[in-house]
């Protein structure tokens, strides 16, 4: 973290009013219902910075609201990469049941996703109080924090958490055939994923991405802890591997029947062989990767942008045009659609070697499944609110 940025933190902390943060209402009012408070530091997200930030600022910020640490919040630190998830189904969903729960979160993306599939069986059920979530961006792309505005200035989301308000964060669901895995320790390992009650369907839910071919390719290759160095870099460095192998192949041709729906209807995308099928709830997939420039904060459309197989000058062309303020989906070979639902068969036949894995491979919010030969992904709008985050005023 640069001094400078420590210094803008610090100062907006010594200016605040906090009589006038919309905060202290919120605080007050959870308080007077008993709602507990919880801080979760994931220390491993991004290049690391969360628990030094945390222990820098946290209980000095929230201790000018009153609230101190082990009396009226409890502070948790990531002891391994499921912790978030239990933490939300052994913690937050109880006492969602009947009471408001509110959450700091230090993490990037993967911090909300855990959150919301620890919470999302208990969110389908009476009763249930969706917890208020104010998240400080802490990961790599922070694709949530950004598309939201939550992270506009240099307080690191302290602004909005003091000034904001909470709003339904919008979500998909993604069912896989029953083979699906969840990729995990840098490629190593396959586990279950959860699961329907009623069917053995396995099944995530999303509040950013759910994509094939390229994106989930780069996002896989560059989950490991030499990557993860690299903060943001990672990602492009993934890219040129994937774009220029060194077997000196072209760029992957994706092969699959991709469908989306709209209005009731499935309409099968002509080509069978793909580059690019990215379905998103946000604008932006990082702070200046904007993949879907019509996508508008929180406002619950699925948007999915889709190209076939192109060049590795071409594939780097669209990708920069994303970065430059989202132009690639004015170009006549990138599609950019409004959809309700999304379904692909998968059609790479090869599962002798790693290949046949490898180029099924899907991310949601950043998790990697690998998808078994023959298999298949439904992904769906769910209208349940899991989760509210804190955004900006308007
Ligand atoms: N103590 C820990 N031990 C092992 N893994 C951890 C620990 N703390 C966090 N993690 C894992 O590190 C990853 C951090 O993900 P997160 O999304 O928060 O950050 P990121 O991937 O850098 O950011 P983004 O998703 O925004 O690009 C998660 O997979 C999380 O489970």
């Amino acid at each position: 973290m640069a001094d400078e940025t420590k210094d803008q933190v610090a100062e907006f902390l010594d200016k605040l009013d906090v009589t006038s943060a919309s905060l202290r209402t919120l605080v007050d009012n959870i308080r007077s219902k008993s709602g507990p408070i919880h801080v979760v530091v994931s220390i491993l997200a991004g290049t690391g910075k969360a628990e030094e930030f945390y222990k820098k600022h946290i209980p000095k910020f929230l201790a000018k609201f009153d609230l101190k640490q082990g009396d009226d919040y409890t502070t948790h630190f990531t002891k391994s990469a499921t912790t978030v998830t239990e933490l939300a189904q052994e913690v937050f969903a109880i006492q969602a049941r009947s009471k408001q729960v509110f959450i700091i979160l230090l993490s990037g993306d993967g911090g909300i996703v855990d959150l919301l599939n620890g919470l999302a069986a208990s969110a389908h059920k009476d009763g249930y109080v969706p917890p208020i979530v104010a998240v400080l961006p802490f990961g790599t792309a922070n694709a949530l924090a950004h598309s939201s505005r939550v992270a506009s200035d240099e307080t690191f989301g302290l602004s909005t958490l003091c000034h904001g308000s909470p709003k339904q964060v919008p979500i998909f669901s993604v069912q896989f055939s029953p083979g699906a895995r969840l990729v995990t320790d840098e490629g190593r390992r396959y586990d279950e994923l959860p699961q329907t009650s009623s069917i053995p369907i396995p099944l995530l839910y999303g509040g950013v991405v759910c994509s094939w071919g390229f994106h989930a390719a780069i996002v896989a290759d560059s989950d490991t802890a030499e990557f993860r160095k690299h903060g943001i870099e990672r990602f492009k460095m993934a890219a040129n591997e994937a774009l220029w192998p060194s077997n000196g192949k072209g760029p992957h041709e994706y092969v699959g029947d991709v469908y989306l729906s709209r209005n009731g209807k499935w309409i099968k995308i002509p080509r069978e062989k793909h580059s690019y099928i990215l379905a998103t709830t946000v604008s932006n997939l990082e702070q200046k990767f904007v993949i879907s420039p019509a996508s508008k904060p929180m406002d619950g459309s699925l948007r999915l942008v889709h190209f076939g197989p192109m060049g590795a000058d071409d594939v780097m062309k669209v990708m920069m045009q994303a970065y430059d303020g989202g132009k690639h989906v004015d170009e006549e070979t990138v599609g950019y659609e409004t959809i309700d639902g999304l379904w692909i068969d998968f059609k790479e036949d090869s599962d002798e070697d790693d290949d046949g894995q490898r180029w099924r491979r899907v991310c949601v919010d950043g998790k990697i499944i690998a998808v078994e030969k023959d298999g298949w992904i439904c992904v769906t709008k769910d209208p349940t609110t899991v989760l509210e985050l804190i955004v900006p005023p308007r």
